[in-house]
This record gives structure tokens, sequence and C-alpha cells, in this order.
């Protein structure tokens, strides 16, 4: 596990996006696993700039979202595909149909699930997967249980979930209540992961992610496991984390 310590926000958005980039240089016909939420916003920001600089080329890649609401229609502004058109897809030359994310018009969660599992598994895996944390350790939507779920599924948001996604709706009745997303399998498969990480109310639950026990109680802990895995942290974000030496991790100031 390699952990960035970024000085700032805009640090970590820079850093991560350097990661991102790097990718797409290497290998200009990568699978990116992207997520949503508040915090890979300045990530995508970058992108978006380097790429109107001539830096990168998104011609090639193909991109594989993490998750999306049950039941909001592609061009509904809280959905996740309008989400990813508005920060990042309208402004790079990515094209549309090599964008991928779950169908959240598809009533029958098995048929979703299962054809979105297939899709990621004929692009031929995802190589990067973008990251973001939930306050309760959730990743995607794996929301804490008592498994770690293998593949893609359909989940019921728990409630401090529609409490912190509110903010994006108009009234909190809005939230839906379930959600398709990757599972922990499906994230692990990935070649490699990277987790953001911004804010010192994520604090706590990142301290539990990097030092806890492995445990589905905390979805994120799983990834102390994966053998490729990078976690960009501004310093609110590590404020209550221990950092100290330990096998197989790398800290980066
Ligand atoms: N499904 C998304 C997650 O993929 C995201 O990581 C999380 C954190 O969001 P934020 O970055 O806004 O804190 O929110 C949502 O629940």
């Amino acid at each position: 596990m390699k952990i960035y310590k970024a000085e700032n926000y805009d640090k970590l958005s820079e850093r991560a996006a350097s990661i991102i980039g790097a990718e797409v240089v290497s290998n200009p016909e990568c699978v990116l696993g992207l997520a949503t939420g508040s915090t890979p916003v300045g990530t995508y920001g970058y992108l978006k700039k380097w790429y109107h600089a001539g830096l990168l080329d998104f011609a090639g890649v193909r991109s594989m979202n993490l998750d999306d609401y049950k039941g909001l229609k592609p061009d509904n502004e809280q959905g996740y595909y309008y989400f990813m058109k508005q920060n990042l897809f309208q402004d790079i030359n990515i094209k549309p149909e090599n964008t991928h994310i779950p169908d959240s018009m598809e009533t029958d969660s098995e048929k979703a699930c299962s054809d979105y599992e297939r899709t990621i598994e004929e692009s031929g895996g995802v190589d990067l997967q973008l990251l973001g944390l939930g306050h309760n350790g959730h990743i995607g939507f794996n929301e804490p249980g008592e498994i770690f779920e293998k593949n893609c599924h359909c989940v019921t948001l728990a409630a401090s979930t529609v409490e912190a996604n509110k903010r994006f709706f108009e009234r909190a009745e809005d939230v839906p209540s379930q959600a398709y997303t990757m599972g922990i399998g499906t994230i692990m498969r990935a070649k490699k992961i990277l987790l953001l990480v911004s804010g010192k109310d994520k604090s706590g639950i990142l301290n539990r992610v990097i030092n806890g026990p492995v445990t589905p109680k905390v979805p994120a802990s799983i990834l102390q496991f994966h053998p490729d895995v990078t976690i960009i942290a501004d310093k609110d974000a590590l404020s209550e984390v221990d950092l100290q030496e330990r096998k197989g991790r790398t800290i980066y100031e």
C-alpha cells in the first residue's frame, strides 16, 4: 500500500490526475474505473486541463463507472451518467460508446448487474480503479454488512448514505433507496486501485480502513489485501490516522 500525504485538496487532485494520466499515456486503450461524489471532481478538473493542453488523449480509453442509483433516468441531474458528462466526459475526447455505467433504468436488478459484470469482463477488466470513501467505509455503494459481495449487485442504501447524498437532491425523499454497484470482488479484480480521501470528517474511518481489521463492516478495509493500492489523502483526512511503519506500506510526503 502506498500512501501519499497531500498538503490540501488541490494537491491531492493533481497527484491523483497525474497517476491516471500516466496510465492513459502508457496504455492508451486502458480501462479506467471511475467514481462519482465530490472527492474526484478536482481530479477530473486536472484531467480536463491536461487534455486541453494536448498532454492527454482519451480517444482509445474505455471507462467503467462504479455505480448508479436504480430508477433514475440517464438525463436526471442526480444520476451518475449526467454527473460524469458534466464533470469529465463532455470536456475530453473519450468516445461515448466507450463509457459504461450500470443501467439505472433496468428494473430487473439481476439482469442489470449481470450485464454490467459481463461488460467489465469483456473489456478485459479494469486497469486502474478510482475510488472515493463513504463516511461509513463504503466504496462504490458497497455498504457495511456481513459479507464482502463478489460481483455487481443491487443494494439498499444505508440511512447514513441517503443522509450524506441528500445534499444533491431537492428533497431527502427524492434520494433513491436502491443502487447498482460493482461488488467488492469486482473492485478487487482491478489491476490497480487509487483511493482518494479528503476532509477531517473522513479521518476516523480512514484510520479504520488502513489500520483496522479487514472486515465487511468497513468495506474499504479489504483494500489492505490488494497488491497495488495507492491512497492519496489530504492532511485533514490523515489527522487521525496512525501512519507508523508497517510491512508493505510506503508513505510519500
Ligand atoms: N457512491 C458514491 C461513492 O462512490 C463515493 O465515494 C461516496 C463519497 O462521496 P464524496 O466524495 O462526495 O464524499 O459517495 C457516494 O455514496
